[in-house]
């Protein structure tokens, strides 16, 4: 018997052994099957009226093409709208079997059409083994609807809202901008990211503490420095749609109620320039009666007071950043934390940053002769990641790119020793 296994593992293949143990499971499964267990999952709860979507069939809809080998031979395959890949799934009388924690689950896609419909009903029956059951329900089912959930986090297309009249008109968010692509010191972009895995992970928290789950994030610094481009990379890290919330397009605390309670879940809200914004012009006549400053044209800090307000009815799961090119002119009240948690500071490029750059532009990782000058001739000036990635753009080789860079910022760094000269040589009157 032993030569015998030995013999069969060493001429059948690994996929055809797996094949034929498990049809021949499936085969004597039919006789035992009073110790199987079948569940039955429908689309919708509601099957006479459809309505009520069933989660779980769509997690499973979602989950199975990717638990198939390579002899399962029909599955659909489709690009929807909303999913950057192409979208599998299994099609209708035939069996997927999955593999959890040692036991094998049944997935069978079953299509029926009724006398009086011509649309096909379908539903996913799982059957196991009766031991099985308490597994099945409560680490099987879900495990499958939390794979399902990363997978569409994964396939997410994140959206950017704007505000145009009273709806939010949406459109795809096409910034590339990445955690990896951005010209950040590098410990400030791991405490970033630190930060918002951190939040994400304690829903749990804030429900015990009676906090609402959301977190702020101020970003300041001089314009060119790469604050939308953290917010673009915040939203593709955390597949997080983006709602940009103009102020002066909101009049009235009903005006601003409305904006907020129609942002979904899971999204980041922006609030750029928000030191422009502190005064907002006077409102309507019409709006007046519950505007944030009773007459007078609303503060910034009426606005926030009332938006403080507005989370514990509005959703979870929320990232407000504001922006602004002058922290110094914001009052003091609005920085507090639980409205601004995290201070951002982005500023001029320094020779960290300039080393993302050189990658992401032209493809330099490793090192340049020319680096240690840009380095230290970025100490000396204060240039922003957006003028020296315009500079980048300009020439195709690398190393005609670096000596520009070093002769733009040889020059900056001249006529900064000349404009010190001017001003220590002027008397001041
Ligand atoms: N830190 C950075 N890392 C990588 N690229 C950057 C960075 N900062 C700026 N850039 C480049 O400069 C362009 C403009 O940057 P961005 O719009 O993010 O700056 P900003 O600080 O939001 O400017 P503003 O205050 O004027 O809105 C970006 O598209 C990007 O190409």
């Amino acid at each position: 018997m032993m030569l015998l296994r030995t013999a069969i593992n060493d001429m059948v293949p690994r996929q055809l052994r797996n094949l034929i143990t498990t049809k021949l499971e499936s085969f004597f499964a039919k006789f035992q099957s009073g110790n199987q267990v079948s569940l039955k999952i429908d689309r919708s709860w509601d099957r006479t009226s459809g309505k009520n979507r069933n989660e779980l069939y769509h997690a499973a809809h979602e989950y199975l093409p990717s638990r198939i080998n390579r002899t399962y031979k029909t599955l659909k395959v489709g690009k929807l709208e909303d999913c950057k890949n192409l979208v599998l799934a299994v099609d209708g009388n035939h069996e997927v079997v999955d593999e959890f924690e040692g036991s094998k689950f049944t997935w069978m896609l079953d299509e029926k059409t009724e006398k009086d419909s011509s649309k096909p009903k379908y539903t996913f029956i799982l059957s196991f083994h009766e031991k099985q059951r308490e597994k099945a329900m409560e680490r099987y089912i879900p495990h499958v609807l939390r794979t399902y959930e990363a997978m569409k986090a994964e396939q997410k297309i994140v959206k950017i809202y704007s505000r145009s009249c009273d709806y939010w008109e949406q459109s795809e968010l096409t910034h590339p901008a990445t955690f990896d692509t951005l010209a950040l010191d590098p410990e400030l972009k791991t405490s970033i990211i630190d930060d918002l895995d951190r939040f994400l992970r304690r829903k749990e928290l804030y429900k015990r503490v009676g906090k609402p789950w959301k977190r702020g994030y101020l970003l300041y610094g001089p314009p060119g420095t790469g604050k939308s481009s953290l917010v673009a990379a915040i939203a593709n890290y955390l597949k997080f749609d983006v709602y940009d919330l103009e102020l002066n397009s909101v009049f009235s605390n009903s005006d601003l109620m409305r904006a907020i309670r129609n942002t979904s879940n899971r999204s980041i809200i922006v609030i750029e320039d928000i030191d422009c914004n502190k005064e907002v012009q006077p409102r309507s006549p019409k709006s007046d009666k519950d505007g944030f400053g009773k007459g007078k044209g609303f503060t910034l800090s009426g606005l926030l007071n009332y938006m403080d307000g507005l989370w514990s009815s509005c959703g979870e799961e929320r990232i407000m950043v504001f922006t602004t090119n002058h922290k110094e002119r914001i009052d003091g009240a609005l920085l507090r934390p639980g409205r601004m948690d995290m201070h951002i500071n982005l500023s001029f490029l320094k020779g960290k940053g300039f080393r993302v750059l050189a990658s992401n532009y032209l493809g330099l990782d490793g090192h340049h002769p020319l680096f240690q000058q840009i380095d230290d001739l970025l100490e000396k000036t204060e240039v922003t990641p957006a003028v020296v990635a315009e500079h980048l753009m300009r020439y195709e080789d690398p190393h005609h790119s670096l000596e520009a860079i070093v002769k733009f910022l040889t020059q900056m760094d001249a006529q900064n020793q000349l404009d010190l000269q001017f001003t220590t040589t002027t008397p001041s009157t």
